[in-house]
């Protein structure tokens, strides 16, 4: 199991109460498989994906991400946990304005200390992939909404992670653009067998979802099948 979260309880505070944001959440979600978070605005998504994602420790449960139990592990090692085995795409891609496409995802493997050549590879193959080999060389300001956001999406995968966290990914874009960019998702969860969640209050993109799991007031229903 890629992912797992047991009994996940997150509070933040509120005045002098608590609010609970994530009450005794489980999920499991394998290698190869989209599962889908629905639920309306303030239901706890963000927690949820933040929770995975190892940025927030919650008051209880415990995060499994690739066989490996994050309770206990220090600041630098939850950073190698994220470095090594997780991929984040956000709502906005925020791309670098001076960078080219490519640019875009070296600068991840070069922080990472990877060799520039090997770098160069891995991001014109992931720009391939995402059906961006001819904008390669653009700019974020001369490629449109959807195609900023599949260089997001080739970014995430650029240090092959086991776990792929997508955070509502077609705020921004049409109807047409987000299908399209959930249909990516989804074909690069099966092709390089990451475990998926993607956070959206919008289902009418979710067909080819493995799951779909709804959260409601921070409690999450047992998923059922998404197709
Ligand atoms: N940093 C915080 N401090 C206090 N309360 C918070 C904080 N972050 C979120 N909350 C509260 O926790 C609950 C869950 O919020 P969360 O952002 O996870 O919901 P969401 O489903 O992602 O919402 P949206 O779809 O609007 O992004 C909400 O009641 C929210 O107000």
């Amino acid at each position: 199991m890629s992912l797992n979260l047991s009994g996940i309880t997150l509070t933040y505070p509120d005045g002098e109460h608590r609010l609970t944001a994530l009450d005794q959440v489980s999920l499991d979600v394998p290698r190869g498989t989209l599962t889908a978070v629905i639920g309306p605005s303030g239901s706890g998504k963000s927690s949820l994906l933040a929770v995975a994602a190892t940025l927030v420790t919650p008051d209880a449960g415990t995060v499994t991400v690739d066989g490996v139990t994050t309770a206990g592990l220090s600041r630098g090692e939850l950073t190698e946990l994220r470095r090594r085995r997780i991929g984040i795409v956000f709502q906005q891609p925020h791309l670098l304005p001076s960078l080219t496409a490519a640019e875009q995802l070296q600068l991840m493997a070069r922080i990472d200390g990877r060799s520039p050549a090997k770098a160069r590879g891995r991001a014109l193959e992931l720009l391939a992939a995402v059906g961006l080999t001819a904008q390669a060389g653009r700019r974020p300001h001369r490629l449109s909404g959807g195609q900023r956001q599949r260089i997001g999406i080739a970014r995430a995968l650029m240090n092959d992670p086991t776990l792929l966290l997508v955070d509502e990914p077609t705020s921004a874009l049409d109807h047409e653009r987000g299908a399209a960019v959930v249909d990516l998702i989804t074909r690069l969860t099966h092709e390089r067998a990451t475990a998926t969640v993607l956070v959206t209050h919008d289902r009418t993109h979710l067909t080819g979802a493995d799951r779909i799991a709804e959260v409601h007031d921070g409690r999450l229903t047992v998923p059922v099948a998404g197709r």
